[in-house]
């Protein structure tokens, strides 16, 4: 295993300030302590060349995972093993085979080109120069951007910025790379972008774990999901059994040639009526099989127009962060 972590715990304390003068004076003496179970026992494999998808919801514990996964904070109890190393224990080492990036947070520097940057992450991870140049146009070729590394950031466009904010984080080459939120505030196209870049880095064996509220990346990148909620794992598995986690219900939308009545039939419940001859459906298709419930309308209706699909992602994932 390339990553593993084993009953992760993380509890914040903090002091309850007072809100009066007295409460104030009060808390010189005698400070009452707040307690935050962030994480309560974690449990987590990733192999070599996943891509994991880490969800859940405000407040799971999200940020604080990937704060310790890269070593910017300790644990409370627990054990990581990245690539051989613990995190918080031999950071400088470990750094140097991970990379990072937040989409709200930039690394590179405001008022000089990214390029700039690139140079120096060159002498952060002491990088050879051949290395370095070979490194540098294969990601400026592959994120099309020769022209906008030389300009300065505080000009460069969102989708620009994150294009340099990604070749800062795989200059020196990582085998594991953090996302935070990667595709905030991008357009559909620097999405794609960005999604084709990651998915040609993973298949060049790079591992990630992406944090996003966005379940366009999800079901773009992740061959496997990882829910938290409350500090705890509610849901670990491929994207396959997360689209029938709440059973094998489908969507129907189905227009007939005359108004059709769905009452009493075993599987099926009328989602919206969204004129008299067009109807939305559920089906539970572990009550009636798709062939019987096709044998059946065609038996019963002429189909005018008819469409089948999966249950919306974002209506799965809400009833698994209710889980908990
Ligand atoms: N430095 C801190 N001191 C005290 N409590 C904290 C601290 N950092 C986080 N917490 C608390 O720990 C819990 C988990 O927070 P965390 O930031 O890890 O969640 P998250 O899943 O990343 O949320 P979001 O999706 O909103 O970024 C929250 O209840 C939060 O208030």
């Amino acid at each position: 295993m390339l990553i593993q972590v084993r009953d992760l715990k993380k509890t914040y304390v903090s002091y309850e300030r007072g809100s009066s003068f007295i409460d104030t004076i009060a808390s010189l003496f005698k400070r009452k302590t707040i307690e935050v179970t962030a994480v309560k026992g974690l449990d987590l494999d990733i192999a070599k060349g996943e891509i994991i998808g880490f969800l859940g919801p405000n407040g799971a514990g999200k940020s604080t995972t990937i704060k310790i996964l890269t070593g910017i904070l300790h644990p409370s109890s627990g054990e990581v093993q990245i690539m051989g190393y613990t995190p918080w224990k031999e950071r400088k080492k470990y750094v140097m085979n991970i990379g990072a990036v937040f989409g709200q947070k930039s690394q590179l520097l405001w008022d000089t080109p990214p390029l700039d940057a690139f140079h120096m992450n060159k002498a952060i991870y002491d990088l050879e120069e051949k290395q370095f140049r070979e490194t540098l146009d294969e990601l400026v070729e592959l994120l099309d951007v020769a022209e906008v590394v030389r300009k300065p950031t505080r000009q460069l466009s969102l989708g620009e910025r994150m294009k340099c904010e990604f070749i800062m984080a795989m200059l020196h080459r990582p085998s594991v790379v953090f996302l935070d939120e990667p595709t905030i505030g991008l357009d559909m196209i620097s999405k794609e972008k960005v999604h084709s870049f990651i998915q040609e880095m993973n298949r060049k064996g790079v591992t990630f774990l992406l944090t996003t509220h966005d379940l366009g990346d999800i079901e773009e990148l992740a061959s496997r999901i990882v829910v938290i909620s409350h500090g705890e794992k509610v849901f670990d598995d491929s994207m396959t059994v997360l689209r029938n986690f709440l059973g094998a219900k489908k969507i129907v939308y189905i227009r007939t040639d005359f108004p059709s009545h769905w009452k009493g039939i075993n599987g099926v419940k009328v989602l919206k009526q969204v004129s008299a001859n067009e109807t939305e459906l559920e089906l539970e298709t572990d009550q009636l099989p798709l062939k019987d419930f096709i044998r059946m309308v065609n038996e019963r209706f002429t189909v005018i127009d008819m469409s089948i699909d999966t249950l919306p992602i974002e209506q799965i994932i809400k009833e698994i962060y209710k889980k908990k």
